[in-house]
């Protein structure tokens, strides 16, 4: 079993700070839902797991299997195992998408960038099938023209393509018709039972119809406030962020 934890983490950007304080933890074989309001630091905690430079760390650690990762570069994150998903991935449509899932496998099998590996394209063929992703998109450049939904469902790919220890997903479901929640869903339960960990964001309790957490994170202004499990998504797409903070501070007396 492998562990990854966020330790009081506070993170800055562009000298402001966004994280002040997030400790979480994800096992393999979890699915780890974090939620929170807009702005309240989901993206930047995972750009900090990630390892964007942009993202200052001030204080606090990442560690996988009780090593800090926060000085690695993004590559040697990826390379150990740890794929970052974004909320709004970036178009390189001068890379070919079926190159760049070669190249993605190669690095991870220590190989050479442009080595041959025929395998490659034949199993994202069978992945991008069972997600509902057009076969035309892997002679695309990455991201060229793709629609919402593909930049989604590509990105869900690689991380069934890779099967890494962690897959770590910014809203898998934003921007997705219901097929595509649906495909998405079984994919991400599909990852947890063949061994990896998994942390997605979402707003929606829609994904609960296809994901199981076995654990929720409530972030808010920068910090995880709650933990849960899936009644805590339930209650918060009743009532509400706001409502529902209110009715835990006057349960628990808690500050949130
Ligand atoms: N480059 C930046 N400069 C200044 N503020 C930033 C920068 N990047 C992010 N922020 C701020 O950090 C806060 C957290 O943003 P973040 O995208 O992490 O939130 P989020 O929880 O993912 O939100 P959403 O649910 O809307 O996607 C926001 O107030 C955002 O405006």
């Amino acid at each position: 079993m492998h562990r990854l934890q966020v330790e009081n983490l506070r993170v800055a950007v562009s000298g402001k700070e966004i994280l002040r304080g997030v400790t979480l933890s994800i096992s393999t074989g979890e699915v780890v839902v974090l939620m929170g309001p807009n702005g309240s630091g989901k993206s930047t905690l995972f750009q900090a797991i990630a390892g964007n430079p942009k993202y200052e760390i001030i204080d606090g650690d990442i560690l996988l299997d009780g090593e800090s990762i926060k000085d690695l570069p993004p590559e040697e994150r990826f390379a150990r195992g740890i794929y970052v998903g974004f909320q709004s991935p970036i178009a390189v449509p001068e890379v070919r998408f079926a190159f760049l899932l070669q190249a993605m496998m190669n690095i991870r099998a220590g190989k050479k960038l442009t080595d041959p590996n025929p395998q490659v394209l034949a199993q994202a063929q069978k992945i991008a099938a069972e997600l509902g992703l057009r076969p035309d998109v892997f002679n695309r450049g990455v991201g060229a023209g793709f629609s919402g939904g593909e930049f989604k469902r590509a990105e869900v790919l690689q991380a069934l393509l890779l099967n890494p220890k962690f897959a770590i997903l910014d809203e898998p479901d934003s921007g997705l018709d219901i097929d595509g929640i649906s495909a998405v869903g079984k994919a991400v339960m599909r990852l947890a039972s063949s061994g990896s960990g998994i942390l997605i964001s979402t707003h929606y309790a829609r994904v609960l119809k296809f994901i199981k957490p076995t654990k929720v994170y409530v972030m808010a202004e920068g910090r995880v406030v709650l933990e849960g499990d899936e009644n805590v998504i339930k209650r918060i797409e009743e009532v509400g962020y706001q409502s529902y903070f209110n009715e835990i501070k006057q349960a628990f007396g808690a500050s949130l």
